[in-house]
């Protein structure tokens, strides 16, 4: 069965700089999509495409099961809401969530009772009659969903809807709208550079790098099993560390011999991953020595910065101890001890990583 938005090879050239480079993405009726990435990734240009705000060069959209590559963006069923609020500020709430309703043509009954419905679902049943300069930032972006939702879209784009608010608007507006759109099981695409806000609020991310695309999955496998270094220090944390692979095939970190399999090695080394909350103090096999450099509170654990003991060459390696176990453990700055490097944790990364 045909997805319900398909980008097919699409590229994106500004001039000689490639911005997007064939790129291929299923998106499913319902889904709510991340396209997640740092500043200048093709984000936004990939979202643009998508209304149709950016010329098409190269490659096919398809929405519906119709081809809407060349389409003007007033052809295109979608619903938009940017970063800056974008609202009609010398117009009122109820009016700037009117306003496309009755462009459609829509009866003034009709309408009374679509934005007093709208204004009601985006928890402001009673600013109707103020002004986008007598609200607050999060306000503003509840009055920008319901204009864009008002008009029933069959997609709704969010180009980076929360970053001007403060964290903690942002947190409860990402709730709202996630359960809003799960509620509508609208088709929801959503560029953010926030980790977090990806992970908290999409059914896939896809995670962007330089015009391609890095890694297309749920939250738990981009962070589980990413597929590159790029993914793997993008969302989260991870320390690397360079392995020796000798001729019985096994890998030493140091003098430390880790139980993995190498199997994207090139000649004798390939890099190894382990998250901080994954490594621990302790004994066991594959034990590295290490010195406890500095610890850092960070309110449900302790970042410890270590490094190996005997090494050439400084590396600092960072483990996560959950506060209540610290308690037990014998560590502070400046004192020796060991972490093991547990096979189950471990993330070997293809040649390419070096
Ligand atoms: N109209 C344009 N003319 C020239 N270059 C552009 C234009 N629009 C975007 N670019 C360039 O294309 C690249 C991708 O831009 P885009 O806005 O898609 O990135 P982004 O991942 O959304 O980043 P940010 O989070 O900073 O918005 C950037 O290097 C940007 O400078």
């Amino acid at each position: 069965m045909q997805s319900f938005l398909s980008i097919r090879n699409l590229g994106k050239k500004f001039g000689q700089f490639t911005a997007l480079e064939d790129i291929s993405l299923d998106i499913e009726q319902g889904e709510f999509i991340c396209f997640l990435g740092p500043s200048g990734c093709g984000k936004t240009t990939l979202l643009r495409m998508i209304a149709g705000l950016e010329e098409c060069q190269k490659g096919e959209i398809w929405q519906d099961g119709k081809e809407i590559s060349l389409l003007p963006p007033e052809k295109r069923d979608f619903g938009i809401v940017f970063q800056s609020y974008a609202l009609f500020p010398n117009l009122t709430v109820y009016d700037n969530i009117a306003f496309g309703l009755r462009n459609q043509g829509k009866s003034q009954s009709d309408v009374h009772v679509l934005v007093n419905e709208w204004l009601e679902t985006v928890g402001l049943p009673d600013s109707g009659h103020k002004y986008p300069g007598q609200l607050s930032g999060g306000q503003q972006q509840r009055v920008a969903l319901a204009r864009a939702l008002a008009l029933s879209p069959g997609l709704l784009l969010l180009d980076e809807p929360l970053s001007a608010l403060d964290a903690r608007v942002r947190v409860k507006l990402r709730e709202s709208i996630r359960s809003l759109q799960k509620r509508l099981g609208i088709t929801t695409v959503m560029v953010t550079h926030d980790q977090e806000e990806a992970m908290a609020m999409a059914d896939r991310i896809v995670v962007m790098n330089h015009g391609h695309i890095e890694q297309v999955g749920t939250s738990k496998a981009i962070y589980q099993k990413p597929a590159s270094r790029f993914v793997a220090e993008f969302v989260g944390s991870m320390n690397f560390l360079d392995g020796i692979v000798d001729h019985h095939n096994e890998t030493h970190v140091g003098d430390t011999t880790v139980a993995v399999d190498p199997i994207c090695r090139q000649n004798d080394r390939v890099l190894l991953g382990i998250r901080p909350e994954d490594l621990m103090f302790g004994e066991g096999t594959s034990e590295l020595p290490v010195t406890v450099e500095s610890m850092e509170f960070q309110g449900t654990f302790v970042r410890a910065e270590c490094s190996p003991r005997g090494w050439k060459s400084r590396k600092n390696i960072k483990v996560d101890v959950p506060i209540h176990q610290l308690s037990g453990l014998a560590i502070s700055p400046g004192s020796p001890s060991s972490i093991v490097l547990q096979e189950q944790h471990i993330h070997v990364f293809p040649p390419e990583a070096f």
